[in-house]
């Protein structure tokens, strides 16, 4: 039996086969080495102190003691980062995901302050003018004020246009009169607005001198800050267990005829004057949906973070387990010597580094429009909501898919929770579905990418990310097939522009035999998110093939080979996955699909010695991973036997319920 300190002899070996520089890849993943070195400050600060380890692992407790160990995790979290964390590393990082990561090692489920940092933070930031910025958010920053974000509501979350909550301004007393006119009205599903929350954001119909202008944004104070009791006027609780997110107290909310100041409108993108006239800033009409883009952009990264965690965990375990045997009596063989296992988990690495890139180039789109916007000038916002809808969309969902394929690889052991990849699942699947479901996603890129069609087919330049459109205008026939990384993404947006010219071809066609606008839109919605899928699938081939060139430009010899192998992997998986699609517009050949299938095995090969240090590239702590098969010294079979240790049923030998059932179910007759 291994010590505790002992490394396995598997996992020990496999590091020693390992060929490159394990921290160049791990600064090409952070940004640099100055931001992993930062990262690592802000961990050792944070959890040198030993995290927080539960005695009881927080899945044998009840729904009321699990919430209060949140909580008290959370504070213990929070008054580490105030006191030690931003002393060192400043107060900008506030907001930063390594500390929502960092945040990991405290909660196997979720933080109750998750959505007071991530959404009701930024829509201070977001949303309100300097003054009103100046009022709350150093209180919220500072934990004064704990908030949510409450838009969704019982009836409705994707249409946003279709919420009932109104937000009435009475000019005699300068006030906004928030009310709950129907059940279906009642918030639905904030994060932290259970039991956690004093203060929101709420999203509601605004009504003024009799007009209804739509939906705007709130800061409400719901609870008491001394009694935590709900305001007068204020129905407010926990909706119930969830799939995960069991520590979130996600709530409902409903009011009464309740008042709130006029200055609790955030008033950034539109004001309410103290007469009643209302003043829109006319720029674009969406801003207030602002914090949504910034929050989609954001989980492009969480995406990529969570599927580096579980592929971590399986990648260990499955150089640590052996299974069957090749030959008769041969000696078992590690399980990642498995060409299939090598299949399920190697396009998981790639994955994450693809995600993890095009994240970075994501975030630097979204500051530049930003910067754009703060000109006044918004012509760049609606490529920015048509890259992050899909990207959103396609990140959250292959996550979950390959997260689940990390667990499939781990076998039965996968299943228990103390592996972690039941949470990680629980978590990210929410991903898929919250700000912003997948299809609804993908179908406000399609709107996107069926404009700039149109642009493209009247001669237009159009913008970047679709200026392949502009080349399906001037090229003839099928895209020539030729299987380099750049050709391969050539094909690939010859997909994506033959997909949205059926699109256009089929809306046409049905408006010509009669139907109107809406109705032949909708009955090509099943081709248009699939259009949509494949114009995200080529932007993320094309930005992880960019960026992997850029990058490693002045890396190691062997950083830039093993690097190339993943981008050529992710590559190639994703084109034998389409060979329909390259067979419909391309000249891809049967050979051609033949060779790339070889291509793809061969690749599996040349990964698979180095597959261990690319996890350990994610450096990601053991305290963060809370996995009994993913730890760093891959002690799967010590650390599942002291999970059994702390079950609380295996605390007496008898369970009192023999005695009460099953002893006199036992001696009863039939
Ligand atoms: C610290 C780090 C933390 C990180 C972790 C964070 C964890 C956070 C945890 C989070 C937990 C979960 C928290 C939560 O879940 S919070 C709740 C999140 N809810 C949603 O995301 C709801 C999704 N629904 C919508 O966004 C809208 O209703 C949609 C978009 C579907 C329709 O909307 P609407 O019906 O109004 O519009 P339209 O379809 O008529 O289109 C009209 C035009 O508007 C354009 N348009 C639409 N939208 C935008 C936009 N945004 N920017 C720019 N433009 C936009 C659009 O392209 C179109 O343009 P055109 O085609 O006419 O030119
Ligand atoms: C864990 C979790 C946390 C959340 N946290 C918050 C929070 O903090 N604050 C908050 O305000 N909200 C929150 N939400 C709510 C979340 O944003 C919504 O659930 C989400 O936006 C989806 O909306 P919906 O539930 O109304 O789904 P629906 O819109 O009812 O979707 C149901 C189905 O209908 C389909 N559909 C709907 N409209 C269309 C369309 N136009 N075309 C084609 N198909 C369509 C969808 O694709 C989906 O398959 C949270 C949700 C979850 C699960």
């Amino acid at each position: 039996m291994t010590s505790k300190n002992k490394i396995n002899e598997d996992l020990a070996n496999e590091r020693r086969k390992c060929n490159f520089n394990i921290e160049e890849v791990t600064y090409i993943l952070d940004g640099g080495k100055e931001k992993t070195l930062q990262r690592k400050k802000i961990e050792d600060v944070a959890l040198n102190g030993g995290a927080s380890v539960d005695d009881i692992p927080e899945e044998y407790l009840s729904a009321r003691e699990r919430y209060e160990n949140a909580i008290r995790k959370s504070c213990i979290y929070t008054n580490i980062v105030k006191n030690e964390v931003l002393e060192i590393t400043g107060i900008e990082n506030y907001g930063s995901p390594v500390l929502r990561r960092t945040g990991d090692a405290f909660f196997k489920d979720i933080s109750p302050f998750m959505l007071h940092l991530g959404m009701f933070v930024p829509s201070i930031i977001g949303q309100c003018t300097a003054e009103q910025q100046a009022t709350w958010l150093p209180r919220a920053l500072d934990m004064k004020i704990i908030g949510a974000y409450a838009q969704t509501e019982l009836g409705h979350g994707t249409f946003i246009r279709g919420l009932e909550t109104t937000a009435t301004y009475d000019p005699e007393t300068e006030e906004f009169v928030l009310h709950s006119p129907t059940i279906t009205s009642y918030k639905w599903w904030a994060g932290g607005l259970g039991r956690t929350a004093n203060h929101c954001t709420v999203v509601a119909q605004l009504y003024t001198q009799g007009k209804c202008h739509g939906t705007h944004l709130f800061i409400v104070q719901i609870r008491d800050l001394e009694t935590h009791m709900p305001l007068p006027g204020v129905k407010v609780g926990e909706i119930g267990p969830r799939m995960g997110f069991n520590t979130a107290d996600n709530g409902f909310l409903g009011f009464n005829n309740y008042r709130i100041p006029r200055m609790n409108m955030m008033m950034k993108n539109a004001q309410v004057l103290k007469d009643g006239t209302y003043v829109k800033a006319a720029r674009h009409g969406k801003l207030t949906y602002g914090t949504m883009v910034f929050v989609r952009v954001t989980l492009v990264g969480e995406a990529s973070f969570n599927l580096a965690k579980a592929v971590t965990i399986a990648v260990r375990y499955s150089a640590v387990r052996r299974q069957s045997e090749l030959r008769p009596g041969s000696i078992e063989p590690q399980i990642l010597d498995y060409p299939t296992q090598q299949h399920k988990l190697f396009i998981c690495i790639a994955t994450a580094h693809a995600f993890q890139l095009t994240a970075s180039w994501l975030w630097n789109t979204f500051t530049a429009v930003q910067a754009e916007m703060k000109k006044g000038n918004v012509d760049t916002l609606p490529e920015l909501h048509a890259l992050s809808s899909c990207l959103k969309a396609l990140s959250t969902s292959d996550a979950t898919a390959y997260i689940e394929q990390c667990r499939f690889a781990c076998g039965g052991h996968g299943y228990m929770l103390s592996s972690n990849l039941p949470f990680l699942y629980a978590f990210v699947v929410a991903t898929r579905t919250y700000e912003g479901d997948y299809t609804v996603l993908l179908l406000q890129t399609a709107r996107f990418l069926v404009k700039a069609w149109e642009q493209a087919e009247s001669g237009k330049v159009v913008t970047p990310t679709v200026a392949y459109l502009n080349r399906h205008f001037t090229t003839n026939g099928k895209m020539i097939w030729d299987n380099s990384p750049e050709g391969i993404i050539r094909v690939f947006q010859s997909v994506a522009a033959g997909k949205i010219s059926l699109c256009v071809r089929s809306i046409r066609n049905r408006i010509t035999s009669g139907m109107d606008h809406e109705d032949a839109w909708l009955m090509t919605t099943v081709q248009l998110v699939n259009a949509a899928e494949a114009h995200c699938r080529s932007v993320i081939l094309h930005t992880y093939w960019n960026e992997i060139v850029r990058l490693t430009k002045h890396s190691s010899d062997n950083v830039k080979t093993v690097l190339n192998q993943l981008v050529m992997l992710y590559l190639t998986y994703w084109a034998l996955e389409r060979t329909g699609d390259l067979l419909r517009y391309s000249t891809i050949s049967e050979n051609d699909i033949d060779l790339l299938q070889r291509q793809y095995e061969e690749l599996l090969v040349k990964i698979r010695p180095n597959a261990v240090g690319l996890v350990d590239a994610f450096d990601i702590r053991d305290e963060i991973l809370q996995s009994t098969l993913g730890s760093y010294d891959g002690r799967v079979y010590e650390r599942l036997m002291e999970e059994v240790q702390k079950n609380p049923l295996n605390k007496e030998p008898v369970d009192p319920s023999f005695h009460k059932y099953l002893k006199p179910l036992m001696k009863s007759k039939i």
